[in-house]
């Protein structure tokens, strides 16, 4: 049988969750850094960016606890189509909550964000992003999918993730990397996303989830598996144990799945 996706739950986000999150982030910077000397990641916007920067401003504990930054090249799993000024911009949250506060002198990272002269047509929209994609890993001719090195997303409390919605078409999307959404049932309605082939083809993929809000959707993705049909739980059905899930007690009490002990 297929391995499951790894669940992870801690008392404290900030005592526990953030420092194993960096841990594991600098593992997977890593292995990228050793396959190809630079780390590919996409980042979610919503809840995570704000525990992200939990993680990753933790002081160093030691040369093994390095984040380096320089060797970063940045992509949104998802993006809404407005300005990168914007309060709803993926971009400007990641920027606010993490990237503005890298300490002074810090090396920066490559941060790919959207070509904000499409906001008007989220097909150029996403058709741009998709190239930004194709020049950094190589062209579309010799790829089939990106294999971003991690991504790292959130799960809103109806089970999507990215802008992939429950029940939406784009969920059978198979041979676009980036697609446009002009419906999202959660506002701005105007978005562009990874596709799901995308998301699941990741080397390594990391879940954020915290507090009792997300507990009735936790309980149907990992109870009701990808037969539910929630995105997160497909994500989880096509990563398998390549998914990884950090989310305090709070989000997963009375869920039945096992849990696993944090180790790298
Ligand atoms: O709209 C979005 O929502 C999801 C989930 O957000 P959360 O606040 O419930 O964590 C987010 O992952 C996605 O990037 C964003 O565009």
């Amino acid at each position: 049988m297929a391995k499951q996706a790894n669940l992870y739950s801690f008392p404290s986000v900030k005592e526990n969750l953030a420092p194993a999150l960096r841990a594991y982030v600098i593992s997977c910077q890593e292995s990228g850094l050793a396959r190809h000397s630079v780390f590919k990641v996409a980042v979610s916007g919503g809840s995570l960016p704000k525990t992200l920067a939990q993680a990753l401003l933790l002081p160093p504990t030691g040369p093994n606890d390095e984040v380096k930054w320089d060797k970063w090249e940045i992509f949104f799993a998802d993006e809404r189509a407005v300005p990168l000024d914007h309060q709803d911009s993926n971009y400007f949250l990641l920027k606010q909550e993490l990237l503005d506060k890298l300490p002074a002198g810090t090396a920066q990272p490559t941060v790919h964000p959207i070509d904000a002269e499409y906001l008007n047509d989220t097909q150029e929209l996403a058709d741009r992003y998709e190239q930004a994609l194709v020049k950094s890993f190589a062209s579309r001719d010799s790829v089939k999918l990106p294999i971003f090195d991690l991504l790292l997303l959130g799960c809103g409390p109806d089970g999507h993730t990215c802008s992939l919605f429950p029940g939406h078409e784009l969920l059978r999307e198979t041979s676009a990397w980036v697609a446009p959404i002009e419906d999202s049932p959660k506002p701005p309605p105007k978005r562009v996303t990874l596709t799901l082939p995308v998301v699941t083809h990741a080397v390594r993929v990391a879940f954020v989830a915290t507090g009792a809000g997300k507990r009735e959707v936790m309980k149907q993705i990992f109870e009701e598996g990808a037969a539910g049909g929630l995105p997160c739980a497909l994500v989880n059905e096509g990563a398998g144990e390549r998914a990884s899930w950090f989310v305090d007690h709070d989000a997963v009490e009375g869920v039945s799945y096992p849990r696993r002990p944090f180790s790298l």
